[in-house]
Formats: C-alpha cells, sequence, structure tokens
C-alpha cells in the first residue's frame, strides 16, 4: 500500500483544487462523510456509543469534523462538537451554522459539568496533514487530556492522529494512540507506525488519472461504500 508524504499529501490536494476543479467544501463534504460512515460501521451499538465528542481544529481537517458531526446526527448519533479556537471564514461558519441548525452543540469550552468522560466516543478533528512543528496552545493541553481517557473511550483520528509528526509518527509517550484512524486520500507515511484497531481509506474522490500520476497502490473500494478497511 502507498503512503503519502506530508508534500505529496499537499501536491495531491492542490492539484485537486487546481486542475480537477473540485472546491474545497465538496471534497470536505465528502472526507466527512467518509469518516461518519466508517465509525458508524464499526461503532454501530447505539446501546453503547450514542454520544460522540468532535474536536475540531482550525483547519480543514476539523472543517471534516464539522461534516462528520452533521452526518453522524443524521445516522442517530448526539454529537456534540468542541471547537475552541474558530475560523472566522465563510465555509467554517456555514459548518458551525448547518450544525447548530441540525441541534448539535458548540462548545468552546470543556467544563466539569461537561467532560471528555461523559462521552462514548471521541472523534479527533485537530489537525490532519498540515500539522508541522511543537503543538501550540490550546491543543497540548487539550491532546493531553484526550490522551488519559484514551485507554476507556475509542477515540478516531481523522486522516491523521493528531500531535503525530504526519511522516514520522508519535515522538514521545504523550502522543495519542487511537483506536481508529481514517486516513483520507491515501495514509501518510506516520501510519506506518499505527497500532490501533481500526484503519479506513475514506475520501472517495481520487480520479484514477491522479491515482496513476502518484502511482498510488491502494485497497479497492467496493460497490457504492465511502471507506474501505485497511
Ligand atoms: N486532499 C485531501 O485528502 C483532502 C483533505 N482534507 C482535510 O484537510 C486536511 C489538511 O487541512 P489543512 O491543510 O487546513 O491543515 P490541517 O487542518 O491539518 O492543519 C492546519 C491547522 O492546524 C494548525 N496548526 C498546524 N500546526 C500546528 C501546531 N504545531 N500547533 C497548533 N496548531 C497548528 C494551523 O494553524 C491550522 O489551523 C487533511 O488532513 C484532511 O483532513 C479534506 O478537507 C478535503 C480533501
Ligand atoms: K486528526
Amino acid at each position: 500500500m502507498s503512503y503519502l508524504t506530508q508534500k505529496q499529501a499537499q501536491d495531491i490536494d492542490q492539484e485537486l483544487f487546481n486542475e480537477y476543479k473540485f472546491s474545497v467544501d465538496q471534497l470536505m463534504e465528502l472526507a466527512g462523510l467518509s469518516c461518519a460512515s466508517a465509525i458508524s460501521s464499526i461503532y454501530n451499538d447505539k446501546n453503547k456509543f450514542l454520544k460522540c465528542l468532535v474536536v475540531a481544529g482550525g483547519g480543514n481537517n476539523g472543517g471534516d469534523g464539522l461534516v462528520c458531526a452533521r452526518h453522524l446526527k443524521m445516522f442517530g448519533y448526539e454529537p456534540t462538537v468542541f471547537y475552541p479556537k474558530r475560523t472566522d471564514k465563510e465555509l467554517y461558519n456555514n459548518l458551525v451554522k448547518q450544525c447548530e441548525k441540525m441541534d448539535i452543540d458548540i462548545l468552546d469550552k470543556l467544563e466539569n459539568n461537561n467532560k471528555y468522560s461523559d462521552y462514548h466516543l471521541i472523534v479527533d478533528a485537530i489537525f490532519g496533514f498540515g500539522f508541522n512543528g511543537e503543538i501550540r496552545q490550546p491543543y497540548a493541553d487539550i491532546l493531553k487530556e484526550m490522551k488519559k481517557v484514551e485507554k476507556q473511550i475509542p477515540i478516531i483520528s481523522i486522516d491523521v492522529p493528531s500531535g503525530w509528526n504526519v511522516e514520522s509518527g508519535p515522538d514521545n509517550d504523550s502522543s495519542l494512540e487511537p483506536e481508529c484512524v481514517i486516513s483520507l486520500t491515501a495514509p501518510k507515511t506516520c501510519m506506518k507506525h499505527f497500532k490501533g484497531k481500526y484503519h479506513f481509506i475514506g475520501g472517495r474522490f481520487v480520479p484514477d488519472s491522479l491515482q496513476k500520476k502518484y502511482n498510488l497502490v491502494l485497497p479497492k473500494y467496493s460497490g457504492c461504500e465511502q471507506f474501505v478497511k485497511v
């Protein structure tokens, strides 16, 4: 199976926009839908997994999380979004509005009466392939808190486990160990270090010609599925 470097992931992303003329919200919709679909294929027992906390960062990974929350709601879950630093751009403002209109709470803070342990699943949509350098606040503290509950509450990371170096993977004892990762387009090289239970590929929008250009060898999607298990 192919793994992408950070630069390759960014190049493919740019090519999808510039050469293939996709818009970011189109791809984000498919990415978020594939994540919600993969999640519901595994965590399908609503008696055990109902309340989902989607932790969203300020970039497109966070946008995927906002879309995923909306589809989780459609699929019968009770998602809440923790969005500590909102990005004031039309794309994200619209995604937030769509969630609010679907009665999905958007929280700026998690407080004592609303904490990680109140949820059955945590969706990590903080950083994707755009992550670089030392983790800045407030995300450093948030990731520490998520780490504390990861043995009790399954963490599902969208595209890349947040805080991992996109290429070299986890770099210290406090790196997250998600139970499930949904790699979008193709896994990034950090996923060679993944030891969790479930790895999916999602984001079924890569045309054959682009797949050939980057020599991408990936598991094949079946039928009309939005995700494929690795
Ligand atoms: N081609 C694809 O595969 C697609 C990818 N999408 C998503 O887009 C993501 C990439 O989005 P972006 O390029 O916006 O990047 P990310 O969302 O991965 O990260 C950028 C955000 O993280 C912050 N950040 C970066 N390093 C940080 C640090 N050390 N400490 C604190 N904050 C930091 C930046 O300020 C920015 O807000 C992918 O991982 C995927 O989830 C989808 O939305 C659509 C299509
Ligand atoms: K992530």
